[in-house]
């Protein structure tokens, strides 16, 4: 616990850097099993954000367990931690004007709650990429799920370790079939309803 600290107001803030930006700054938070595509449509929607002219930045599960979350494991704990860096980061990229995706499996709603009082009013959209489990398992682009059934990876989200799914997100992909771009179009339609994009 840190303590005497001082909180500096600079004279550049959150608004200035916006405006500057051309962009309301927040963040887009996909939720969902392993291989439901939360990093492939995230993919797709930061193009298509970054083609209008928008500051984005996308943070992704493996990449940065390569780095800020190196010393985590999976581990409920370690997810409960994992999720708060993930979500203080994605504070200071929305302070410096800038969308945010992220895309982690984030698996307790406990801690996707706290990610979203992290963050203020209004900038927390979660995104729940709803494929069910038989289907990310037949993709298994990692083959993390027959490792997981081979009882190689015991803690595996689905498997043997849960995922509660959101109950009121702000955008629900419910997988019926469609493919990526169906869904990231979705996703940015949503976006534009809500009143995030013009
Ligand atoms: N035990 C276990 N459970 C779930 N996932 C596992 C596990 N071990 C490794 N992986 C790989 O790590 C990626 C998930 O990391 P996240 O940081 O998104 O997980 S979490 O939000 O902290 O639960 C996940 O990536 P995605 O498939 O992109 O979701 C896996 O590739
Ligand atoms: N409708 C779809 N949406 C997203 N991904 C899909 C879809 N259909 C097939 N896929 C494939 O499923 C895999 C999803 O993997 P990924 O995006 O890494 O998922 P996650 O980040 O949730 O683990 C990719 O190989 C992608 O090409």
């Amino acid at each position: 616990m840190s303590t005497n600290l001082t909180w500096h107001q600079h004279k550049i803030d959150k608004a200035a850097r916006s405006q500057a930006n051309g962009n309301r700054p927040f963040v887009l938070w996909f939720t969902g099993l392993s291989g439901s595509g939360k990093s492939t449509i995230a993919n797709i929607v930061e193009q298509k954000l970054h083609v209008a002219g928008k500051s984005t930045y996308l943070l992704d599960g493996d990449n940065i367990r390569h780095g800020l979350c190196g010393d985590l494991g999976f581990s409920d704990k370690d997810r409960v931690e994992n999720i708060r860096r993930i979500a203080e980061v994605s504070k200071l990229f929305v302070d410096a004007g800038v969308i945010v995706l992220t895309a982690f499996i984030s698996p307790f709603r406990a801690d996707r709650n706290a990610a979203r009082h992290i963050l203020a009013e209004g900038e927390f959209v979660e995104v729940f990429v709803d494929t069910p489990l038989e289907e990310c398992e037949k993709r298994d682009p990692k083959g993390l799920y027959k490792k997981a059934r081979k009882g190689d990876i015991p803690d595996f989200t689905g498997i043997g370790s849960a995922y509660e799914a959101p109950t009121s997100p702000e955008i629900h992909l419910t997988w019926k079939g469609q493919n990526e771009i169906t869904a990231a179009d979705e996703v940015i339609a949503q976006l534009k309803t809500l009143g995030y994009l013009a």
